[in-house]
């Protein structure tokens, strides 16, 4: 057995006290980062220079694809991707990886996701893209449902952690509950606490994480 602990970066403090509770802290440490992508990837890759971790978690309250994910559903990420880094241009948005600036698309690691899938039946599996901007507009999330058939949700962080843990040679995997649709902005809509309750009842799954 691994004898590293595991290493799970929420965005903020609510999320990580939604589970940090029902975790070992000798097995799992959970670690708030501030939330959006720059913040996510220098908060990850200064935990991960502290210590040894076997595995990084991204993990958090997420958007949802209508259709895709239901509100309170849990998703497990296949890969984590950066779906505004690029550029726009007349033909439509151009992604680094077509400016030869490297990739948008980390693949979450297989054993990882693997174990979440058999710890978690019900949860969704799919792509969850990072965005530095909350979508807010039903013509955004349409376009990003089209650009993205395999996405099911969104959230702020996830291509971050990701970027840091290949940088640390770390395996990384993303876990997001989701606490609203993606589309018009409705804040007051948001279910946060049955996110959180999505959230704390996969903690015994990131215990059983190799
Ligand atoms: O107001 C609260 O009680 C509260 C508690 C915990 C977290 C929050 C946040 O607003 C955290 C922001 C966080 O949420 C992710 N997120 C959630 N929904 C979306 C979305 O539709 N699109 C993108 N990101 C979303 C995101 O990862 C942020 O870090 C509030």
């Amino acid at each position: 057995m691994n004898p590293y602990p595991l290493l799970v970066v929420t965005a903020v403090a609510a999320e990580a006290e939604a589970f940090r509770d029902l975790l070992d802290p000798d097995r799992i440490v959970v670690g708030a980062v501030g939330v959006g992508p720059a913040a996510a990837a220098a908060g990850t890759a200064r935990l991960l220079a502290t210590r040894d971790y076997r595995a990084v978690i991204s993990a958090g309250i997420a958007g949802g694809f209508p259709g895709r994910v239901p509100v309170g559903g849990l998703v497990i990420a296949t890969r984590s991707i950066a779906a505004d880094l690029g550029a726009e241009s007349p033909g439509g948005f151009l992604p680094i990886d077509e400016l030869g600036f490297g990739t948008s698309v980390l693949d979450a690691d297989p054993d990882l996701v693997k174990a979440l899938r058999a710890a978690l039946p019900e949860a969704v599996c799919g792509d969850v893209l990072t965005l530095a901007t909350v979508t807010g507009t039903g013509e955004t999330a349409d376009r990003l449902a089209a650009r993205f058939p395999l996405a099911a949700a969104e959230a702020m962080e996830g291509y971050g952690v990701a970027v840091a843990a290949e940088g640390a040679g770390v395996p990384f995997a993303e876990l997001r509950a989701i606490s609203n649709p993606i589309g018009p902005r409705d804040r007051e809509s948001w279910r946060i606490p049955d996110a959180f309750a999505a959230l704390r009842a996969a903690a015994p799954a990131l215990d059983a994480l190799p």
